[in-house]
């Protein structure tokens, strides 16, 4: 994360920082059944997470799927590109069930701490650049990605000025 935030003129990852891009961890445990036709479904649709940074342990069954042409084990969510005011981008991604085995994943979430708020740093704008995202509570943001399906990156639009 320091590295990350050095890109963005930020030079300390103090506690408040902290708190607001990484205060709460919560993971999920993920469970996919065999699926016969998985080229009929997806086992979790298109989105990009709404966290700072999402750092995934699976099996070795794979089937997650990223629109990206680097990734590793972490992902990068909605609140590292609205708090970089799209240096860093929010990677797309699904999951694809498999035919002949059942998996198992645990992605982990860093996001900001509960009555934190999502908006770009100050330390971005500090040149005078015009911010495209507005301060949104981040019990909002969360409340709107858990309110509808999962539409790629159509989140992030709620986040905009
Ligand atoms: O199971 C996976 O590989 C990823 C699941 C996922 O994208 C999520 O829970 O947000
Ligand atoms: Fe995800």
């Amino acid at each position: 994360m320091e590295v990350l935030l050095k890109g963005l003129n930020v030079e300390e990852f103090d506690e408040e920082k902290e708190s607001l891009l990484t205060g709460a961890c919560t993971l999920s445990l993920n469970h996919y059944s065999i699926c016969p036709n998985p080229e009929l479904s997806y086992g979790v649709g298109p989105h990009s997470d709404i966290s700072s940074i999402t750092i995934l342990l699976q099996d070795d069954v794979g089937g997650l799927y990223v629109r990206a042409t680097r990734a590793g084990q972490w992902i990068l969510g909605d609140k590292l590109q609205i708090a970089s005011n799209d240096r860093y981008k929010s990677i797309e991604h699904c999951v694809i069930p498999n035919a002949a085995k059942n998996r198992v994943s645990v992605p982990i979430f860093a996001s900001p701490k509960a009555g934190g708020v999502v908006g770009p740093l100050p330390e971005v704008l500090k040149n005078g650049e015009k911010p495209i995202y507005k301060d949104v509570p981040w019990s909002d943001y969360m409340k709107h990605f858990y309110s509808k399906g999962h539409d790629g990156k159509k989140t992030i639009e709620f986040g905009k000025i």
